[in-house]
């Protein structure tokens, strides 16, 4: 076997109050986030919700220590999941690849061929897929592989999602079952499923399995618990005012307090490190609209982060990984028939001359409005809430 590499992807985070804005913009830069029908108007529309969006965004990083742990988690899984590997007899060099902040994925990839890695997993740190998450990466990755030869020479392979892994149900079994114990009644606890949300749209129109792979994860996890505790799944962190997959976060912890539930134990699931939106958006926000609601016992499962069984998941998969056949990016991106990813596809109402020639009029009259909402303060932007 060749030298190894094992490349972590993950979206990065700010990693002080100053990355805030140009951490914002990368990510709104981002068809896969921001789907919209005219590609020119993207960078613009990105800086704009940025520089709007980056003094609460600013204010909820304080809240957590000015700044993003995403990249300490990473980085330490990293160093863990080397170790663990070497102790599995697979030595490997293992890379972090953020999507829209440092270490970038570019940079990764940089040193793995200057490394010579001549095997290559590629491991995304998200265990559902979405469009919005790994297929991203995965897109970014794409693009580098078609303008690189010597990319091509890599014998590599994807992981493209892996909330089936037994390890993994495991280590979240174990740290459910760890906060449920903390209560006097631990089977009369309400177990809380706080997956990320995405726009409605990415399931219904763009075919994101992700909802299927949440839903299923959270069944594979409640089975591997093995307990009797009633349990409600709900999707968090909406932004902007599109529907997002229901129920939201807010409205189900309400509904939970109004059917009487005390005790509650939310479990993220959508991620594997801490970050902003387990420690300030659950820690803070939701546990102040459920003791608000009247759920007066709320705790939180933690992210599993470095744990052991969790990083000997991960090697598994590797491990795995380079034994199986391999699985190539472009099979990746469009796991499922349906899953329709920037920038491939173009809106049907671009196919015609003559529709070209409207959208652009409209998109202009469109960033002429931007433009004078940017200035004045005032317009549609505003009033549908997208903008404070
Ligand atoms: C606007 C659309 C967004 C979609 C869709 C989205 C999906 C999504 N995101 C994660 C995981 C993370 N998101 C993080 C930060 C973050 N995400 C968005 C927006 C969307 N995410 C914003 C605006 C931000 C910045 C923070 C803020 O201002 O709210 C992070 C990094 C957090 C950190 O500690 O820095 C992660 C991780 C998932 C899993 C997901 C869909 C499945
Ligand atoms: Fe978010
Ligand atoms: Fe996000």
């Amino acid at each position: 076997m060749g030298r190894v590499g094992v490349l972590l992807l993950n979206l990065g985070g700010p990693d002080k109050l100053e990355d805030v804005g140009p951490f914002l913009y990368n990510l709104f830069s981002d068809p896969e986030i921001i789907r919209l029908p005219f590609r020119w108007l993207q960078k613009p529309l990105a800086w704009f919700i940025a520089t709007r969006r980056t003094r609460t965004s600013q204010e909820n990083y304080k809240q957590i220590g000015g700044g993003s742990p995403l990249r300490r988690i990473t980085e330490a899984q990293g160093e863990a999941l080397k170790e663990q590997l070497s102790y599995l007899g697979q030595q490997a060099n293992i890379y972090v690849g953020m999507r829209y902040w440092h270490p970038y994925t570019e940079e990764a990839i940089a040193q793995l061929t200057q490394d010579n890695v001549e095997q290559l997993v590629i491991l995304p740190l998200y265990p559902q897929f979405s469009i919005s998450t790994s297929g991203s990466s995965f897109r970014l990755l794409e693009k580098l592989w078609q303008q690189d030869p010597k990319l091509q020479r890599i014998d590599y392979t994807v992981i493209p999602s892996w909330y089936k892994q037994s390890s993994y149900l495991q280590v979240m079994a174990e740290l459910i079952a760890q906060e449920l114990e903390q209560f006097p009644n631990p089977n009369d606890v309400h177990i809380f499923f706080s997956a990320h949300g995405v726009p409605k749209s990415y399931v219904e129109e763009a075919g994101d399995p992700y909802q299927q792979e949440i839903e299923e994860c959270t069944a594979l996890i409640m089975e591997t618990l093995n307990r009797p505790n009633a349990h409600t799944l709900a999707y968090q962190s909406r932004v902007g005012p599109v529907e997002w997959l229901q129920p939201y976060t807010e409205d189900a912890l309400k509904e939970l307090a109004a059917q009487g539930v005390k005790d509650l134990v939310v479990v993220p699931i959508s991620f594997v490190s801490e970050h902003i939106e387990t420690l300030q958006e659950i820690d803070i926000e939701y546990r102040e609209v459920a003791e608000e609601a009247g759920i007066h016992n709320f705790r939180r499962v933690p992210a599993p982060n470095t744990h052991p069984v969790f990083i000997n998941a991960l090697a598994e998969l590797v491990i795995d990984a380079l034994k199986n056949p391999s699985f190539k990016l472009s099979q990746a991106a469009q796991m499922k028939k349906m899953v329709k990813m920037y920038p491939q596809e173009r809106w049907e109402w671009g196919l015609t001359t003559s529709a070209e020639v409207w959208n652009g009029r409209i998109a202009m009259l469109g960033f002429i409005a931007l433009i004078i909402e940017l200035i004045t303060g005032q317009g549609i932007l505003h009033m549908i809430g997208i903008l404070q």
